[in-house]
């Protein structure tokens, strides 16, 4: 695949080169080096889109910003090509940020029509303040693209175009072949276990947001250098609708999807032109042909085609990775301490006052009948849920007011009874986004691939393989993870979280569906886990695995704590008894047996 992804780049460089060569004339350059400037809105919006799975349908509008900042100023302050340019990526990029803001609310169709909205509140500025953008008539008299004063020929702008493509796509590419791009594949999968993987998940749709503003924004100043004259009626509703079409047409997320896309919608107007007045349409039945026929748009259909063909091998080998002892001898197990915490939900009390002490190191397990306030309290304690009174410290820092993903980060990791894998990603990559709070390559570092970015992104796999094969799921490292069967499911989830190299583990009720063998197989991997030095909470409705491996057991019943001591003890208490069976008939060693 990286082959392929050399030739990929080596043929866009080549047609780059190729195409002012072969131009007959201006009017073909000039048709050609649109599609450039659509080509990078194109790559940067596939971030959102593609990478994050957000739809933005304001993309003219962030265009038209960039085009107005950089024709003003050119006109007003005189600044060349590259410092209006990057005026205009500033604008867009504040605009485009604070656009991600409603996605902290809304998403899917609500979202698309709040930057709906967007689009149409910029054009409308853009016609009503007329002391600053001409209105209806538009700006004219922009001077032609040049550098520190000189003025760039036609090439030599088509220069600056062609590398901008070309280094846009590259830079998108990194991207996605990093801890950020797979940080918003896992936000855009599943929100939740993202949060509960230290990924703060509305940073990262800002950044998308900002990524995908930023590039329109530069467009917008190529397209006013280009055009010498902007005007309201160049950044309209449907603009925004071509360049989201431009994205899915060539295929999100792939690399050169969107390329291909601002290729095809840039000169298909064209082509088309000879349908006379029916043009629209054959514009919409093609587009609805290819997308009918390829539903993964061009590239990423013919990627999962190469993918099926040529598939790589299933696993990976075990030796390769950093052993699990390894990668977490640098921490020590935290302890947990809840006091009086109380969660309502409305008028009904999930949680009343229950104090619960997880000593470090020890395996402690939570159990109570069904609706007892297991689950509320799991997630209050990861920070999904706020206590409506009490607190939570763990290993002494309180963890009031500190959102999922800094709770993860303080050392908290879980698994969920519902398991929230990364379905789309494969099972290595799912475990390596379990490393993203140890990347310290920042965003220039894996856009530009330092030695430090690669350093760090191999340490990364090899903690996965080597967490993979603690797990025993090396053989089907490269499958993707929605196929695995459901105790396989079960087990990489727990890798995944022992990615974030945590002291206290989370497993909420891990044994639900397994069969009798994955139980047993799960017992020795929890008492392994523990042996690594992390304490763990373990919330199961299974006696024979609790009483099997736990040091301490909490019961809650009604949402209160009702024992809690070793299992020998607890198993004899007589309110345990009653709240499980109702009656002191029956003990809990009758369930195990
Ligand atoms: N988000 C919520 N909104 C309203 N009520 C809730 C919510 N979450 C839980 N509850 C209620 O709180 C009580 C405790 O539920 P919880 O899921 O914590 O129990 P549990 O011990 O985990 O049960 P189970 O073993 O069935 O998963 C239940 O009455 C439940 O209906």
């Amino acid at each position: 695949m990286k082959a392929l992804y050399t030739l990929g780049f080596a043929l866009l460089a080549a047609i780059l080169v190729v195409v002012p060569l072969t131009s007959g004339n201006e009017y073909e350059l000039r048709l050609f080096m649109l599609f450039l400037i659509y080509g990078v809105i194109a790559v940067g919006l596939n971030v959102l889109v593609g990478l994050t799975g957000l739809v933005s349908l304001g993309q003219a509008g962030l265009f038209a910003l960039g085009a107005y900042t950089g024709a003003i100023l050119a006109i007003r302050f005189n600044l060349d090509l590259v410092l209006a340019s990057i005026g205009a990526a500033v604008v867009a990029g504040l605009f485009g940020a604070a656009l991600a803001y409603p996605s902290v609310r809304v998403r899917g169709v609500y979202l698309a029509v709040v930057t709906i909205a967007f689009g149409l509140i910029v054009e409308n500025v853009a016609i009503e303040w007329q002391s600053l953008t001409g209105g209806t008539t538009g700006l004219s008299g922009i001077p032609g693209p040049n550098l520190f004063g000189y003025p760039l020929s036609g090439y030599a702008f088509y220069a600056v175009l062609a590398v901008t493509l070309f280094l846009a796509t590259l830079a998108a590419h990194n991207l996605k072949h990093s801890g950020y791009g797979r940080a918003m594949l896992a936000v855009a999968q599943s929100e939740t276990a993202a949060r509960s993987l230290g990924i703060g998940a509305t940073g990262i749709r800002t950044l998308a947001f900002a990524v995908a503003a930023m590039t329109a924004g530069i467009a917008g100043s190529f397209y006013a250098f280009l055009n010498a004259y902007i005007s309201p009626d160049i950044f309209t509703f449907s603009d925004s609708v071509r360049f989201l079409l431009m994205v899915i047409l060539g295929g999100a997320a792939s690399t050169f999807g969107p390329v291909v896309g601002a290729f095809i919608l840039t000169y298909l107007p064209e082509v088309l032109q000879r349908f006379a007045e029916w043009q629209k349409f054959a514009y919409g039945a093609l587009l609805l042909a290819v997308m009918f026929g390829l539903p993964g748009g061009i590239l990423g259909t013919l990627g999962q085609l190469y993918a099926r063909l040529r598939p790589g091998p299933r696993g990976v080998e075990p030796g390769q990775g950093m052993p699990a002892a390894e990668l977490l001898a640098s921490r020590k197990p935290a302890g947990l301490e809840t006091h009086g915490l109380t969660v309502r939900f409305g008028g009904l009390t999930a949680l009343s006052a229950a104090s619960v002490r997880v000593a470090p190191g020890e395996i402690h397990a939570l159990i109570g009948p069904n609706g007892a306030g297991k689950s509320t309290f799991v997630n209050t304690i990861s920070g999904f849920y706020r206590p409506s009174k009490g607190g939570v410290h763990l290993d002494g820092t309180d963890l009031a007011g500190i959102k999922v993903h800094g709770i993860a980060r303080l050392g908290l990791a879980r698994t969920f009874q519902n398991t929230e894998l990364f379905g789309q990603m494969t099972v290595l990559e799912n475990v390596m986004v379990g490393g993203f709070a140890h990347h310290g390559y920042g965003l220039p570092g894996a856009i530009l691939r330092t030695p430090r970015f690669r350093r760090e992104e191999a340490a990364c796999r090899a903690a996965a393989t080597g967490l993979l094969d603690f797990v025993g799921l090396s053989a089907v490292a490269n499958e993707q993870a929605r196929f695995l069967p459901f105790g396989h499911q079960r087990r990489l989830e727990i890798a995944r979280a022992l990615a974030t190299r945590p002291r206290l583990l989370l497993l909420d009720e891990p044994a639900a569906g397994l069969t009798t063998q994955e139980i047993d197989e799960l017992e020795v991997m929890i008492r392994k886990i523990a042996g690594l030095g992390v304490s763990v909470l373990l919330i199961e409705h299974h006696v024979d695995l609790i009483m099997a491996v736990a040091d301490t057991v909490t019961v809650l019943d009604y949402g209160q704590v009702i024992a809690s001591d070793r299992p020998e003890t607890v198993q004899a208490d007589p309110r345990v008894i009653e709240a499980y069976f109702g009656g002191p008939s029956a003990i809990l060693n009758e369930e195990a047996a």
